[in-house]
């Protein structure tokens, strides 16, 4: 099966097993990119699996049709080689998910393909015996941003890391929608040098066909015809259903927006706010709102560099940003970090209510006030898409703001017709049980929102001409 990705086909790994011969199959590599990126909780456990469960059929179809896994894929944002952002520290979860030994290769790419080359043997002698063990088949790189290349998008770099196999049945498989926004040489250059012979996995795949079911209107949507919105009438919360206050009752599309990687989502917002009637924004990126509008987040978490733009796109939707108007604050806050994602530990007797603006304090979590405003909005949706934590979900003192709209969106969803979007590593783990009540959760934050705004640069790579 193809998909049209902007007029050009997007192949995926099932159609492989319709032309393969198996006899004749040396044991290529099939490169595979996925994205363990899986957020990391305070006892250095995982806080949600998703993004490795994902990737399952797809690494298994690929050992069945004779292929040498080698997975790809980045943890973290680390500038050089640091080992708190070793795929070793999640080895165990890898092959706890999928039952198969995974072999962890040498950083030095010239070690990595003699390992390779030397189990290849082993397994054609294997295989000869009529053995088939996929306990020599699979494989992960180290973190690929450890190497400068990637991030850089590097042609050398990505043709190295192709030059692992020098099978030319070799293949390229993108199974990481997540990262698929990301101008990577592991997204956008490996891909170069398997022409005609690049697919996309069998998780990227459920990825496009679920979100354009539900959601692939709003790609193709120009803008949305603003609405009247009394705005003062919902900070008050009492939404009225005349045509003074929403044309169509059920007809209001809403954008939920927290987290932190507002460099990544802000720009996304711009557009998505012509098509949506309500843009709610919590978590960091608020944050960065606050600050724009001149407010005092005390020691808060936001982007300086972000703050002109915040301000444009705030100019330009006010009428339909919905910023917190109360918050959860932290003073003092006692860090034992873990280096991966914030996870600090906090005293509680530190942790206190604001309902102003002049906050002292690190802003941990949206309010109760904000959380009645925001939970009235969603009841009046019919379309809800969830991008991002309100608060710093890991730390359960911070962690209320997400789970009582999660609470509310999977009733709202159960109930009556909400259509509900969640995307994201940390959106996912912070939904926790409420996920599975969701229409769909994708495992993709940041790329979830470039597919709806724009082209994605991973998807790009996989299409063919042919
Ligand atoms: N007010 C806040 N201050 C600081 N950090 C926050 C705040 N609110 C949420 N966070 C943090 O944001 C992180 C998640 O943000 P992120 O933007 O990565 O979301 P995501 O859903 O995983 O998206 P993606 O999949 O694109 O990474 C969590 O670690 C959470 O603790
Ligand atoms: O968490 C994500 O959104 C993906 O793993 C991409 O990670 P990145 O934002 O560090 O590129």
């Amino acid at each position: 099966m193809y998909y049209l990705y902007n007029q050009k086909k997007i192949k995926f790994i099932d159609e492989i097993s319709k032309f393969i011969n198996y006899n004749s199959i040396n044991h290529p590599i099939a490169f595979t990119r996925v994205d363990f990126n899986i957020p990391i909780g305070e006892t250095n456990s995982p806080l949600s699996v998703a993004r490795i469960k994902q990737n399952k059929e797809t690494i298994l179809l690929l050992l069945k049709l004779g292929y040498i896994v080698v997975l790809i894929s980045h943890f973290g944002q680390p500038t050089s080689i640091n080992p708190d952002y070793s795929l070793k520290k999640i080895l165990k979860y890898i092959e706890n998910e999928y039952q198969i030994n995974v072999n962890i290769l040498p950083y030095e790419l010239d070690k990595a393909a003699k390992t390779i080359l030397i189990n290849t043997q082993n397994i054609k002698k294997q295989k000869s015996l009529q053995f088939y063990d996929f306990n020599n088949s699979l494989y992960l790189l180290e973190n690929i941003r450890f190497y400068s290349g990637e991030i850089e998008n590097n042609l050398n770099f990505a043709k190295k890391i192709s030059e692992l196999s020098q099978n030319e049945d070799s293949i390229y498989v993108n199974d990481a929608f997540s990262v698929s926004h990301r101008h990577h040489a592991s997204i956008c250059s490996l891909p170069i040098f398997f022409p005609n012979k690049s697919y996309g996995g069998l998780a990227l795949k459920q990825e496009l066909l679920l979100l354009d079911k539900y959601v692939g209107h709003l790609r193709n949507m120009e803008s949305k015809k603003i609405q009247y919105i009394n705005k003062t009438s919902i900070l008050d919360n009492k939404i009225k259903d005349n045509n003074n206050t929403f044309n169509d009752k059920f007809n209001i599309s809403v954008v939920i927006i927290g987290g932190k990687k507002i460099t990544t989502k802000l720009p996304l917002i711009k557009n998505l706010s012509q098509k949506l009637d309500y843009i709610i924004l919590g978590g960091a990126i608020a944050n960065t709102f606050s600050i724009a509008l001149g407010k005092k987040i005390g020691s808060s978490f936001y982007e300086p560099e972000m703050i002109d733009f915040a301000m444009e796109i705030y100019l330009k939707s006010k009428a339909k940003i919905i910023l917190p108007q109360d918050y959860i604050v932290v003073e003092n806050t006692v860090v034992e970090s873990t280096t991966i994602n914030t996870t600090d530990i906090i005293k509680k007797d530190y942790i206190h209510k604001f309902s102003e603006d002049n906050i002292s304090g690190e802003i941990g979590d949206i309010g109760e006030i904000t959380i009645k405003n925001v939970i009235s909005i969603i009841k009046k949706a019919n379309i809800l898409i969830w991008c991002g934590p309100l608060g710093r979900y890991e730390i359960p003192e911070l962690s209320n703001g997400t789970d009582s709209v999660a609470n509310i969106v999977a009733q709202e969803t159960s109930h009556r017709a909400l259509t509900s979007i969640a995307g994201g590593g940390d959106t996912i783990a912070a939904l926790g049980k409420y996920a599975e009540k969701f229409t769909y959760c994708s495992t993709a934050g940041g790329a979830f929102m470039m597919w709806i705004e724009d082209e994605l640069p991973g998807l790009i790579a996989l299409q063919n001409n042919d």
